[in-house]
C-alpha cells in the first residue's frame, strides 16, 4: 500500500465515449496515484476495457482529457504515444502467448522488437529473471499448450514486464481460474507492485481479486464512477441505490 497519494501518474477528465447511440462513458473521472494499485469494478459492457483502450491510445475519445505522466495522450505525435505505449503494460484477460513460439520465445519477442543493440547475454539474462520472479523457471522451452490456464497468466504478465512497464494495466486476471490459482494471480499483482514499483488499474468482477490487490476501488456504472475509495468506503456507499444494486448483482449471493 502506497504511504500518501502525492504523486498523480493518470489523470482522466470528463472523458465521453459513445458508438453511436451507445453512450458508454458519460463523464469519467478518475486517478491513478504511484504505486496504487486501483481496481476497476462494473458491470459487462459497463465500458471498462473501453476506457483502457483510451488510455493507450487504441480508442479517441469524445469529449475530456487523459493526461498520463502529465502528457495529454491527445496532444501527443504518433511517435510520442507510441513511447508512453511502452511505458504501460496491458496484460491481456486471455494471456495473449502465440501458440506456435516456446515460452522463452513470447518472452523475448517484446524486447527484440521494441529494445535495440540488446546483447544475448542481456537478453537470456532478462527473460530467466522474469520467470524466476513469476516462479515459473523451468517452462522456459515449453509451448503455451503445455501450460495451466494459470501458468500462461503469469507468463502473460511475465513478458508484459520485460519491457519494464510503469503501468501495468490488468484485464479480468483471474477470470476462469479455480480458486487457488486466483490467490496466486493476486499475490503476483501485489508482488509486481513490490518488486517493479509499478503503478496499476486491476479490472475485475472478482471481489476477492478486488479486496486483495486493491488499494482503492472504483464502480463504474451507467457510463460514470459512481463510488471511489478503499474496499470499505465502497461498502458503505452501497447505500447509493445504483452501488447498492451492483453489489446485490455482482457480490451479494
Ligand atoms: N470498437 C467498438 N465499436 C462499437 N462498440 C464498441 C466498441 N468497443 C466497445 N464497444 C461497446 O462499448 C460497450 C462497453 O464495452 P467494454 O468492452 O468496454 O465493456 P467491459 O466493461 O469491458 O465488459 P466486460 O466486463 O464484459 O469485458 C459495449 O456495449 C460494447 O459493445
Amino acid at each position: 500500500m502506497p504511504s500518501d497519494y502525492t504523486k498523480k501518474i493518470v489523470e482522466i477528465r470528463g472523458v465521453k465515449k459513445s458508438f453511436d447511440e451507445n453512450h458508454v462513458l458519460r463523464g469519467v473521472d478518475l486517478d491513478l496515484y504511484e504505486r496504487e494499485n486501483l481496481v476497476v469494478l462494473g458491470k459487462s459492457g459497463s465500458g471498462k476495457s473501453v476506457l483502457i483502450k483510451l488510455m493507450v491510445g487504441l480508442l479517441q475519445q469524445d469529449e475530456g482529457t487523459i493526461n498520463i505522466f502529465g502528457q495529454d495522450t491527445t496532444k501527443l505525435s504518433l511517435k510520442d504515444l507510441n513511447k508512453l505505449r511502452l511505458k504501460i503494460g496491458f496484460a491481456f484477460q486471455a494471456s495473449a502467448l502465440y501458440d506456435s513460439m516456446t515460452v522463452r520465445e513470447n518472452m523475448e519477442f517484446p524486447l527484440v522488437r521494441n529494445v535495440k543493440n540488446l546483447t544475448r547475454k542481456e537478453i537470456n539474462l532478462k527473460v530467466e529473471g522474469l520467470l524466476d520472479s513469476v516462479g515459473l523457471p523451468k517452462t522456459i522451452n515449453q509451448m503455451p499448450a503445455e501450460l495451466s490456464g494459470g501458468q500462461k497468466k503469469r507468463i502473460g504478465i511475465a513478458r508484459t514486464l520485460v519491457l519494464e512497464p510503469e503501468i501495468m494495466l490488468y484485464d479480468e486476471p483471474t477470470a476462469g481460474l479455480d480458486p487457488t490459482t486466483c490467490i496466486d494471480i493476486n499475490n503476483l499483482i501485489n508482488q509486481v507492485r513490490e518488486e517493479y514499483n509499478t503503478s496499476s488499474i486491476v479490472i475485475t468482477h472478482d471481489l476477492t481479486c478486488a479486496k486483495v490487490t486493491g488499494d482503492r476501488m472504483a464502480v463504474l456504472i451507467e457510463g460514470q464512477f459512481q463510488a471511489i475509495g478503499s474496499f470499505e468506503e465502497v461498502f458503505a456507499q452501497a447505500k447509493d441505490p445504483k452501488v447498492k444494486s451492483f453489489y446485490d448483482y455482482n457480490f451479494i449471493q
